[in-house]
């Protein structure tokens, strides 16, 4: 589903990215794990193919990156960020925000037929959000928003969901809420890869970690295998220790 072979992003004579090899197959839930500026959102834009790599090749879906339109590509990611969330207006009606979706705009100039609004309609539904969807998104808590995001993101039925720190900025209630949310993903077979800097946001569903470190993957593969105190302890640089409980990882500084 998505291969990175050797890949190396330079700028100004830094090194973000080196040696990056990393396969991800249909069916795997993926977390990238790492400290601020290890390169995470980097990963994030060249799977999106906003950023190409100084060296190393990178292929989405079986198509390869530098020799495909990745505006093709990019109809079958859904990608979640809050730079998406500020793009967006803030006074356009919930349903009226996921329905660009469909169309990959940020908002819309024209008609939107009645069979459109209908599936805005419906996804806001099953997202438990039908009590706002005639509300402005501005009006909405930071937690809705988020879900509003991945109802928009949805929509158009994308094979892979991106999501860049999707908790950032939620409360515990509203963190717990969207996370069970992403559970979903298990009952339509969409992947999801899911930048975090919280081991405790690995909830089940999700099935391979990356770690990375300046750049480097440090370690990648099945979760259990990937999130041992050392690791992680290597990752942050700080020794942790990590305890599971109900399939999912909590971390205690010690
Ligand atoms: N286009 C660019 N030009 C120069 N430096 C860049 C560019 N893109 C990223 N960087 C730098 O590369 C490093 C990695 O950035 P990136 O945003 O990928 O990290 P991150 O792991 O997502 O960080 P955070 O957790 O803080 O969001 C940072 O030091 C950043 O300043």
């Amino acid at each position: 589903m998505i291969k990175l072979n050797r890949v190396y992003f330079r700028r100004e004579s830094r090194e973000i990215l080196s040696n990056i090899n990393i396969e991800m197959n249909k069916g795997e839930h993926w977390v990238i794990l790492g400290k601020n500026g290890s390169g995470k959102t980097t990963i994030l834009e060249m799977l999106n193919g906003y950023l190409f790599p100084s060296q190393g090749t990178i292929e989405v879906l079986g198509y390869q990156f530098g020799s495909c339109d990745v505006r093709e590509v990019r109809k079958s990611i859904g990608y979640i960020s809050q730079s998406l969330l500020e793009k967006l207006n803030y006074s356009d009606p919930v349903w009226e925000v996921v329905a660009t979706g469909l169309y990959g705009f940020l908002r819309f100039y024209q008609a939107i037929p009645d069979e459109v609004k209908n599936k805005a309609d419906q996804m806001l539904d099953e997202m438990n959000l039908s009590h706002v969807k005639n509300q402005p998104l501005g009006l909405l808590s930071q937690g809705e928003r988020k879900k509003v995001l991945l109802a928009r993101a949805l929509i158009s039925e994308p094979e892979i969901i991106i999501m860049d720190e999707p908790c950032a900025g939620l409360d515990l209630y509203e963190r717990e809420k969207l996370l069970v949310e992403l559970e979903r993903f298990n009952k339509n077979g969409i992947s999801l890869i899911y930048v975090t800097h919280h081991v405790e946001e690995i909830v089940p569903l999700f099935s391979n970690v990356m770690l990375l470190n300046n750049g480097e993957i440090i370690s990648s593969g099945k979760k259990k295998e990937i999130l041992t105190s050392e690791r992680i302890n290597h990752t942050f640089q700080i020794p942790v220790q990590i305890e599971w409980s109900n399939d999912r990882p909590w971390i205690q500084v010690i």
